[in-house]
């Protein structure tokens, strides 16, 4: 516990000035040293040696910018939302000691955004059309909820559920209501929780009745059809699991039955253990998807940092690529590395772009720009 927190958290001047490290890299640096060793090298941020088609979705630069800035050395960097697929997304150059208690943090901040951004934008292109909202804060440690919400917006979710993580990102965090309003009125009461919820809720916040608690959806949505009338918005179902079953049949019975009763108006959203897979089955039916767990669990991206050149020499270990490299679109629209002292491709764009130079960062970030890249990309490559 640090002396101004009562919660168990690596405080930020921690990260700022190196000590958020493993202890190997105070060693490592106590060692050169006493060596008088502190050579200038190249070091690579890397998941994939080779380009090998599976691409992921960079995310997490601009607090790896913050983490370098100030420090005695140059950075490039392909842009936040870029998907990459092998090579460096992250290049340093610099004397190694004045950098290497970093590489924690900074692999940290770009392989945990990357995997969270990558999951979002699996969820965005399964439903693209669909309203697909991040609700998965509750899944992960309270620290972090604004590196997963910003990065589920990089991967082009449409909202996040989040307040403090919103303020920090400069985003209104929405949502609906939980099943805890409807039972503290009790069995039967669904109806005075709806209403309670209507009376007292901001009237800009959209009404979606939460239709699933103690009886039948259908039996509910036409329950809160009657009660609130036309100030309902949405109805949302999120059948717990030992109740779903047919999920895709209850959905598509309860837009009929709304369409029955002339309230083809009222749409349904859907939450509750929800990956790609549902929602293209559920996307034609309903309005919108609210996604947990798939995007704020997602796996790290495996990222790597390597030591490629020493005083100008290259110098990898073994199972990695010497010599500072190069990435590459080409013409169509595949990736390509090669040596960065060799020239490009014909027809190819070059797309690590600089990011620090001498300890200053020379780069805006904007997150609809991370977001609207990550999309345009994912068409290039037909991302799934
Ligand atoms: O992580 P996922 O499985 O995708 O679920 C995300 C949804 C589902 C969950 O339902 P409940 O646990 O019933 O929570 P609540 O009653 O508060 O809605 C809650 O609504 C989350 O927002
Ligand atoms: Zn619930």
């Amino acid at each position: 516990m640090s002396e101004d927190s009562p919660f168990d958290l690596i405080p930020s001047d921690a990260i700022a000035d190196g000590r958020a490290t493993d202890a190997y890299f105070e060693r490592t640096v106590e060692a050169l040293d006493h060596a008088g060793k502190n050579p200038h090298v190249v070091a690579e941020v890397t998941a994939d040696q080779f380009p090998d088609g599976e691409f992921e979705v960079l995310a997490g630069v601009k607090d790896a910018a913050h983490l370098l800035e100030g420090l005695p050395v140059d950075v490039d960097a392909l842009p936040e939302g870029t998907l990459f697929d092998g090579g460096p997304v992250l290049t340093i150059e610099g004397k190694y000691r004045d950098f290497a208690r970093y590489e924690t943090s900074l692999l940290g901040f770009l392989s945990h955004a990357s995997g969270v951004a990558t999951n979002a934008l699996r969820a965005r292109r399964a439903a693209p059309d669909s309203q697909v909202f991040s609700f998965g804060a509750r899944h992960v440690h309270p620290s972090i909820a604004a590196m997963v919400e910003r990065s589920a917006l990089v991967g082009n979710l449409d909202g996040i559920s989040h307040v403090a993580a919103g303020e920090v990102i400069g985003r209104e965090a929405s949502g609906t209501m939980p099943h805890a309003l409807i039972i503290c009125f009790g069995r039967g009461e669904q109806e005075a929780a709806w209403r309670a919820f209507d009376e007292a809720v901001d009237a800009d916040v959209p009404r979606i009745a939460l239709c699933d608690t103690y009886s039948d959806e259908k039996d509910e949505v036409l329950r809160a059809v009657d009660e609130l009338g036309d100030a309902l918005d949405s109805i949302r179902l999120d059948t717990t699991g030992s109740r779903r079953g047919d999920f895709e049949h209850i959905v598509r019975e309860v837009r009929w039955e709304l369409d029955a009763h002339d309230r083809e108006d009222v749409g349904i959203f859907v939450s509750g253990g929800l990956g790609p897979d549902d929602l293209w089955e559920l996307r034609d039916y309903v309005e919108g998807f609210g996604v947990g767990g798939y995007v704020s669990n997602a796996d790290p991206v495996d990222f790597a940092l390597d030591l490629v050149e020493r005083d100008g020499e290259p110098c990898a270990k073994r199972g990695k690529l010497s010599g500072r490299k190069e990435v590459y679109r080409t013409a169509d629209g595949a990736h390509s590395i090669g040596l960065a002292k060799r020239s490009a491709p014909d027809g190819a764009e070059a797309l690590l772009d600089p990011l620090i130079r001498d300890g200053e960062i020379v780069r805006e970030f904007d997150l609809d720009d991370a977001a609207s890249h990550a999309l345009a990309d994912a068409d290039r490559v037909g991302f799934e």
